[in-house]
């Protein structure tokens, strides 16, 4: 259990991507943290914290604090829970599409566990899956760990051209990271690492892997656009982080029965609609403002954690002010730019060619990546989701209307899919950049970013800090329900008086 005795906890930033207080406040609970639901000590004594957001992080934050002893309650500004969990039902028929979380890889140990501890139904995706690769204007057929059709004149090197295309892809990474030394160390990462990494974007380190120019661009379609701008560092650390993944979940009935699942379990202790204003953290306690049906509430309480995507503490006033890291850290790491063109067809005609499973096509034109969302529900149609990130996401929000950008998807899925068009029957474009809750999909740490996560974990006064933003396990629910155990453990430390609230 954590220790009783007060830790000196250096002001300076510290070069690693772990903040050394929330180090502190983990102690002895550190290994556990990331991969089992941990014993809480009952220590709250009933206290009040009041959690900002009620996504997955702010949920699980509230629900372990609970079970500490404390008094959570959740402040929501939605008028539901589970943030970038988002399953919209009753749209297309009777069949859901994710347009947030759609995959839980089997290395993502807490996400799986809090599903299991539910009593959730978990389904695998088929893992020898076939894919559509139109890159460089080649077409071919790629099975999982089996053949690639590769066209005789695609310009791979001979050795290229003897694994698929899927395994070509992570054995990229796998090259890319092998050098990056282990990004649970506490001490990660080392300064030779930082230097070698130094203004280096992930496609731009695959260079280093010897890959041919087509053989980075198989990695392009399977990846997506962002591996141009996303930092070479820390897309490594998250890929290192999954080196092992091997079957890929989702949860029967849609992925946000886990987030309702919590939201049950928390009952009355959520307060949807209400809008962060203004957050004042004082010696003694803190006050939370919010805006609730255009009225102003106030609620009293002994510590809040800020479980609020990155982007959004530059909307709230915080009192004292964020300190000039964090202020820095949420203003200058981006959120990504994220369309998702979602399209139902009355026939999986892709089926017709074998192709099977979450990811349909990987290809290097402007809509990218089609995920097949039906793959594990029952029923003829089928809805196909265009994953378009950066530019191209950027690109699509120059078309006037929705009906455009769908009709520009369809336009360029004809080029590779030509039955497209013939069993088209509903479309819907969702941009998660337009949310005001998120203003983004995930956070896009550019080269040289990585040191700031220790800024964006900083506990502040008595204000702590949660989110996917706040680890390397960034943009994966894994991330934001690590970031809620790191954050009620420290919720727990400062309560027990073995942190000090910081000023
Ligand atoms: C398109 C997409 C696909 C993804 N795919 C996957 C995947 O397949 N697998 C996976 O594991 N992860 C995936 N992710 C990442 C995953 O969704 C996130 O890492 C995780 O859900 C983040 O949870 P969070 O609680 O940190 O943040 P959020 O879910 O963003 O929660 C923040 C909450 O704060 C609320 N809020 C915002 N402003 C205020 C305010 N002023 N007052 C009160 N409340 C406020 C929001 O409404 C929201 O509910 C995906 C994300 C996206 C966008
Ligand atoms: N979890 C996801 O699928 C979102 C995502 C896309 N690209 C990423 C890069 C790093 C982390 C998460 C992501």
């Amino acid at each position: 259990m954590l220790s009783d005795r007060p830790i000196d906890v250096p002001e300076q930033s510290f070069a690693s991507v772990y903040d050394r207080r929330r180090l502190a406040a983990a102690g002895e609970m550190l290994p556990r943290l990331w991969d089992t639901l941990p014993e809480w000590p009952s220590v709250g004594g009933g206290r009040r914290v009041i959690v900002l957001g009620g996504g997955i992080s702010g949920l699980c934050t509230a629900w372990s604090l609970r079970k500490a002893g404390f008094d959570p309650i959740i402040l929501e500004r939605n008028d539901r829970v589970g943030g970038r969990f988002y399953t919209l039902r009753n749209h297309f028929g009777d069949q859901h599409a994710e347009l947030g979380v759609t995959r839980i890889a089997d290395t993502h140990v807490l996400t799986l566990a809090y599903a299991r501890h539910f009593g959730l139904e978990i389904l695998e995706y088929p893992l020898d899956a076939t894919q559509l690769y139109y890159v460089m204007g080649h077409r071919f057929l790629s099975t999982s760990r089996g053949k690639a059709h590769y066209p005789a004149d695609f310009p791979l090197t001979p050795e290229e051209r003897d694994i698929d295309a899927e395994s070509l892809n992570l054995q990229l990474a796998a090259k890319a990271f092998s050098a990056i030394g282990d990004p649970r160390d506490t001490q990660w990462p080392p300064a030779t690492v930082r230097k070698d990494f130094s203004g280096e974007t992930f496609y731009r380190s695959l260079d280093r892997t010897g890959a041919s120019h087509a053989a980075r661009e198989i990695c392009r379609a399977y990846e997506g656009t962002e591996i141009e701008m996303f930092s070479g560092l820390a897309w490594s650390a998250n890929q290192r982080l999954d080196a092992k993944w091997f079957h890929t979940y989702a949860i029967a009935g849609g992925n946000d029965r886990l987030t309702t699942a919590f939201a049950d379990d928390l009952g009355d202790r959520i307060l949807k609609g209400a809008h962060v204003q203004r957050v004042i953290s004082r010696e003694d306690g803190v006050t939370v403002e919010f805006l609730r049906n255009g009225d102003p509430e106030t609620i009293e309480g002994d510590f809040v954690v800020c479980a609020l995507p990155h982007r959004i503490l530059l909307e709230v006033a915080f009192d004292p002010p964020l300190s000039g890291p964090k202020h820095r850290a949420a203003s200058e790491i981006p959120m990504f730019t994220v369309t998702r063109l979602n399209f139902q067809f009355s026939h999986r005609f892709w089926a017709d060619e074998g192709i099977i499973g979450l990811l349909a096509a990987c290809t290097t034109t402007p809509i990218e990546r089609l995920w097949d969302l039906t793959s594990l529900q029952p029923g003829t149609s089928g809805i196909l989701t265009a994953y378009v990130q950066d530019r191209n996401a950027a690109a699509l929000d120059e078309l006037p209307t929705a009906a455009d950008r769908i009709e520009f998807g369809l336009k360029t899925m004809e080029s590779f899919f030509p039955k497209a068009r013939e069993y088209f029957q509903k479309g819907l474009s969702f941009s998660w950049h337009h949310q005001p809750y998120t203003r983004g999909g995930w956070p896009a740490f550019r080269p040289d970013q990585t040191d700031l996560i220790a800024d964006l974990q900083r506990g502040e006064g008595r204000v702590v800090f949660a989110g996917d933003h706040t680890c390397l396990y960034t943009g994966w629910a894994q991330g934001a329900l690590e970031s809620a155990h790191f954050a009620t453990a420290e919720v727990i430390a400062a309560a027990r008086g073995s942190i000090e609230p910081t000023t």
